[in-house]
């Protein structure tokens, strides 16, 4: 029979340090083995085979084995579902207890309940962890109970609550000597998986010097005043506690709020998860969408003839990313100005943005069209030159990324402000009054 083992599935936390789940499988009583499965229910989705964020994780994963390799050690990567790589698992090893931590979205949810199912059919031990946000589920509840679904006095909450037991590193690199001796295991190449390598550059992580002037320059596109550190956040190459200690250090409030703001979001998407697809507000539902496919193209393509608009959709495609000021711009002119389903722009943002994170996109989406928990209000519509003279004002980000505005040379407005306004403020009055 083979040795014992314990097994730490890595999945939205791709580090060895300050990891909740990786810390208790050191402290079982057998060595532990590091999976990761290159999930086949998730790649097959994903139309772009250059897509950055696979690119990323397999870098990630390879900085994770040579470290592993110092140890006598090695991860054990796997390609396919989770059911069947799980089942060549429990073949090849003698496991006795599998650790991971807690994934918040719908079809994680589903995933793990499977395999709880299935390891205590085999009598293994499954054990899961708060790890990726500070606050989870119902740690941060109104007093009868039920979440939140306005951020102010949950934030008030969540802060009063941020005591350092909930900061806390976990110090895994005391227990690194327990990870399972074995030679090299076999690594998988982007090809073997179907993919090729992206050339997309992605945000070094690092926030010294990075918090200071936050709050007085993080609504400014042009300039480089916010953290960058969303793809980190997004796949656990940092932890959510030394991010949270780092803003408490530099008295970064404002920061720290933002990070609440994912909590927030990932807290709503655990209470609510029909809203991946549905309005949280469900008259929202019945607003009858326009969905004039080429208008979609032009916003997709940032050639609407609003430079701001342009300008966010440019940035996105080329880079990965977005600014939020201008993230929230294009979102409220797709829905509004074009009255486009607030579902066609998440699922875009999703195909191309490097930190795209379920629940604040679904969040942030339904935000900006007006129909979610803690939404602006329906009426508010972004005007994009206002916001333009407000947010940049010397055309900096403009005319980084639609250089053709300066030279007048700009394609002509899709729809004038004024109608649409008008248009949209009829719409949707009309569903929400039905
Ligand atoms: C329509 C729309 C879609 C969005 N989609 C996503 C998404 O898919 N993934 C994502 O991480 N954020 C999303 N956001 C929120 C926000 O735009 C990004 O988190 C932020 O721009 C990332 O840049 P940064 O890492 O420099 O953030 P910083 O401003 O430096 O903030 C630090 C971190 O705090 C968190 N954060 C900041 N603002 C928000 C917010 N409003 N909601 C939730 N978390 C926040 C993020 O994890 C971010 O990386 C979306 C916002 C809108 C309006």
């Amino acid at each position: 029979m083979s040795k014992e083992i314990s097994v730490c599935w890595l999945r939205r936390d791709l580090r060895l340090e300050d990891h909740a789940a990786l810390y208790a499988a050191l402290k079982s009583p057998y060595p532990v083995l590091l999976l990761f499965i290159f999930d086949r229910n998730i790649l097959d989705q994903l139309s772009d085979r250059e897509d950055a964020r696979v690119t990323f994780i397999h870098q990630t994963l390879q900085n994770i084995q040579s470290r592993l390799t110092t140890y006598g050690s090695s991860l054990l990567i796997k390609y396919g579902t989770p059911e069947t790589c799980w089942t060549e698992v429990l073949n090849s090893y003698t496991v006795k207890a599998v650790f991971t931590n807690h994934d918040y979205e719908p079809y994680a949810q589903e995933r793990d309940a499977a395999l709880a199912e299935y390891l205590a059919s085999e009598q293994i031990e499954f054990k899961t962890f708060k790890d990726q946000v500070i606050f989870e589920k119902a740690e941060v509840v109104k007093a009868d109970g039920k979440p939140y679904t306005v951020f102010t006095p949950y934030f008030k909450q969540w802060k009063q609550k941020l005591k350092d037991f909930y900061l806390k590193s976990y110090p895994v690199d005391k227990y690194l000597k327990n990870l399972f001796k074995t030679d090299q295991l076999s690594f998988p190449s982007l090809k073997d998986i179907g993919f090729n390598g992206s050339k997309q550059k992605f945000p070094a992580l690092q926030l010294e010097n990075k918090l200071d002037a936050y709050e007085e320059k993080r609504d400014f596109p042009a300039e480089d005043a916010t953290t960058r550190i969303g793809v980190h956040l997004r796949f656990g190459t940092i932890s959510i506690r030394r991010a949270a200690r780092q803003a408490l250090e530099e008295n970064a409030d404002k920061w720290l709020s933002e990070l609440a703001w994912r909590d927030f979001y990932m807290m709503i998407l655990w209470h609510f998860p029909r809203i991946v697809t549905t309005a949280f507000k469900p008259a929202y539902d019945r607003i009858k969408w326009r969905n004039d496919e080429a208008d979609f193209k032009a916003w997709c393509a940032g050639a609407t003839g609003y430079p701001l608009v342009d300008a966010g959709m440019r940035q996105l495609n080329e880079t990965g990313y977005m600014h939020n000021r201008v993230r929230m711009v294009v979102a409220s002119f797709l829905t509004k100005h074009l009255l486009i389903d607030w579902r066609w722009g998440e699922a875009y943002f999703a195909e191309k943005l490097l930190d795209y994170e379920m629940a604040s996109n679904v969040g942030g989406w339904q935000w900006s069209c007006g129909c979610g928990n803690d939404a602006a209000p329906y009426f508010r519509v972004f005007n994009p030159e206002l916001q333009t003279k407000k947010f940049d004002p010397h055309y900096a980000y403009i005319n980084k990324w639609v250089p053709e505005y300066q030279q007048k040379k700009h394609v002509k407005p899709i729809v004038d402000h004024a109608f649409a306004r008008e248009r949209i403020l009829k719409v949707f009055k009309a569903a929400l009054n039905e």
